[in-house]
């Protein structure tokens, strides 16, 4: 089976100080892998070197492909271009346009390869509380409603594979489960998804798989099963004690 999204040997560097270095990750069609960590592991500098970008310019090295296509030689607009969709925090949500506005100003394009460009009817099915609110302004919504929002954008550019970064960030607990249950659609319908979440507690009940980060490397990584009673997982996210 081919992976839809895979790296090999993703580095970032900045000045002379590597922030990340992973030697292998893959994530099929489907498939929902949560990647956790604490602050400073790292993780913000794995989905946006995975797009060849991030914040400060570091040099990023490496191998992406998407659906075994190489992009690692490609510009990040490109990258989005081929289906490669990060939703970074803060959401990018226009603020003075209406919700609907703000979901027709992307997509509608032509897309070959089986892929699946989100109509708007498809966006308010996934997504009532936008139906809703569709003549609201961006400005008017909650963080909630923002964060679905910055989804449902990205679905309208027939994504093969979503990078979220921390989507329930500042999100009261009842919304968390409420976007994380959307994501888990998201990848049930056929998408790649890598979720960047410092929420273990809210992740390990969606992901397929699990990732923990340290210091810019892959420390552990299984089934969410396995990794609920991960001693590094237990211990320093769930709340647990070794007796
Ligand atoms: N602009 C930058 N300039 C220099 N170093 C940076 C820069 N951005 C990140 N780093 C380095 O990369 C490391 C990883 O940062 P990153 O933002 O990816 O962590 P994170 O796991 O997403 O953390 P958080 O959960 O706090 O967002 C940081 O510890 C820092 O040393």
């Amino acid at each position: 089976m081919i992976p839809m999204l895979e790296t090999r040997d993703l580095a970032a560097v900045y000045g002379g100080n590597r922030a990340l270095a992973i030697p292998h990750l893959a994530v099929a069609a489907g498939e929902l892998v949560g990647v956790v960590g604490a602050n400073g592991a790292g993780k913000s500098t794995l989905v946006n070197s995975l797009l060849g970008w991030s914040r400060g310019r570091p040099r990023i090295s490496g191998e992406v492909t998407l659906a075994g296509e190489a992009l690692s030689h490609l510009p990040s607009f490109e990258r989005v271009r081929k289906g490669l969709l990060l939703i970074p925090e803060g959401k990018l949500v226009f603020a003075t346009m209406s919700v609907e506005d703000n979901l027709l100003a992307v997509g509608g394009q032509l897309l070959g390869d089986r892929r699946r460009a989100y109509a708007l009817d498809d966006i308010y099915d996934l997504f009532p509380g936008l139906k809703e609110r569709r003549g609201h302004l961006g400005a008017q919504l909650s963080g909630g409603e923002r964060q679905m929002l910055g989804i449902a954008r990205a679905l309208r550019l027939g994504p093969r594979a979503l990078l979220l970064d921390e989507p329930s960030i500042g999100l009261a607990p009842r919304l968390v489960a409420t976007v994380l249950a959307t994501v888990k659609q998201l990848a049930a319908d056929g998408l790649a998804v890598l979720l960047v979440e410092q929420n273990v507690r809210a992740a390990i009940e969606v992901v397929d798989r699990l990732v923990l980060i340290e210091r810019g490397s892959i420390v552990a990584q299984g089934p969410a099963g396995a990794m609920r009673d991960d001693p590094r997982i237990a211990e320093a996210y769930l709340g647990a004690h070794a007796t």
